[in-house]
């Protein structure tokens, strides 16, 4: 396809997720050296811009540059328990990063946009498994709160002004690596989620994991969560692309999750099957912001996108 794809990503020193920042923040000076690695491994040469969106000029300038068709929406800080700390960071981050990029895209004739959202939309879901059309706003966290208001302004702008088409994916949990290993999340940085916590336990740099709430209404008292292949969130992304080349949606949410529940402790028990390694751990409080379970019905994503995850938790863990 002759279109090109802007990614977009502001760097967060805290926080270096599965769908975070896998890609240097090195890009703009051309020395990128995980960018290489990517290309490498991929075989596929990648046009790739990395900028701070609260720069709305520099953003203005990338969109001068180049020809640019669809946008990927990446960018955004996204630890839960971060976010409780330093509100006013994650909504100027996100929501102010969002606007200018929306603004940017509008000067140069660019309506077309997958943006990353997040189950957290849907906050203490009513009813399980989670389909689309469950209420979202009721968040219990400031990172969920911040992808809602920005689904809320992106559905707004669709009224406004319909030739906007924009596919927004409700992430459940990413989590896993290249299958090479070679591309993944970033050891050496600062991070709050639970499967590259379990691997930094399991490599001996951090003596145990804790596992936050022992006492939830689910079957072992745990947080339960769907977890996702980082392989297959990135080929719904391609699905997603190819979807909005095809069809004028205006707005649509879709689920990206398998629709299987697991506990922290089993994918403690998983990871310890799969990986042969022990992961010590210990009972710990409540975070505040987590709820109980978040699992998605996936089939309306799975149908609309013509796309089928192909990855299960042993890959995850692997
Ligand atoms: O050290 C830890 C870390 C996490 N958990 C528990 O593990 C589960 C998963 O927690 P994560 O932090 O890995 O992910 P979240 O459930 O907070 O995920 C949220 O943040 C993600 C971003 O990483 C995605 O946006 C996802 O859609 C959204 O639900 C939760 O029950 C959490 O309480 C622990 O017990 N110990």
């Amino acid at each position: 396809m002759s279109r090109q794809n802007l990614r977009t990503g502001t760097e967060s020193k805290e926080d270096h997720g599965a769908h975070g920042n896998w890609l240097s923040k090195h890009t703009d000076s051309g020395e990128a050296p995980s960018l290489k690695r990517v290309e490498e491994i991929t075989g596929k040469k990648l046009t790739f811009y990395q900028c701070d969106l609260l720069d709305i000029n520099r953003v203005d300038e990338i969109f001068s540059k180049h020809h640019i068709d669809y946008v990927i929406h990446f960018a955004a800080i996204k630890a839960v328990g971060e976010s409780m700390q330093f509100p006013l960071k994650y909504y100027k981050n996100n929501v102010i990063g969002t606007i200018n990029l929306v603004e940017v895209m509008k000067e140069h004739n660019v309506y077309q946009m997958v943006f990353s959202s997040s189950c957290c939309v849907y906050g203490d879901p009513e009813h399980l498994p989670i389909t689309e059309d469950h209420p979202t706003g009721n968040v219990t966290n400031v990172y969920g709160r911040t992808k809602y208001l920005i689904e809320e302004m992106l559905k707004d702008l669709t009224h406004a002004e319909p030739r906007w088409n924009i596919i927004s994916l409700r992430y459940f949990n990413p989590v896993g690596a290249h299958p090479s290993g070679r591309i993944g999340e970033d050891p050496t940085k600062n991070f709050s989620n639970l499967m590259p916590y379990i691997a930094q336990v399991a490599l001996g740099n951090k003596p145990h994991v804790e596992v936050f709430g022992g006492d939830y209404n689910t079957p072992d008292g745990t947080g339960v969560r769907d977890y996702i292949h980082i392989m297959d969130l990135a080929s719904g992304h391609v699905a997603a692309l190819s979807r909005l080349s095809q069809e004028h949606f205006r707005y649509k949410p879709l689920n990206l999750g398998l629709g299987r529940g697991l506990s922290v402790l089993e994918l403690l028990a998983h990871w310890e099957r799969v990986t042969g390694t022990r992961v010590a751990h210990r009972m710990a409080a409540r975070r505040y912001g987590d709820v109980p379970t978040l699992v998605c019905d996936g089939s309306r994503g799975q149908r609309e996108l013509s796309w089928t995850p192909r990855y299960d938790i042993d890959d995850m863990c692997e």
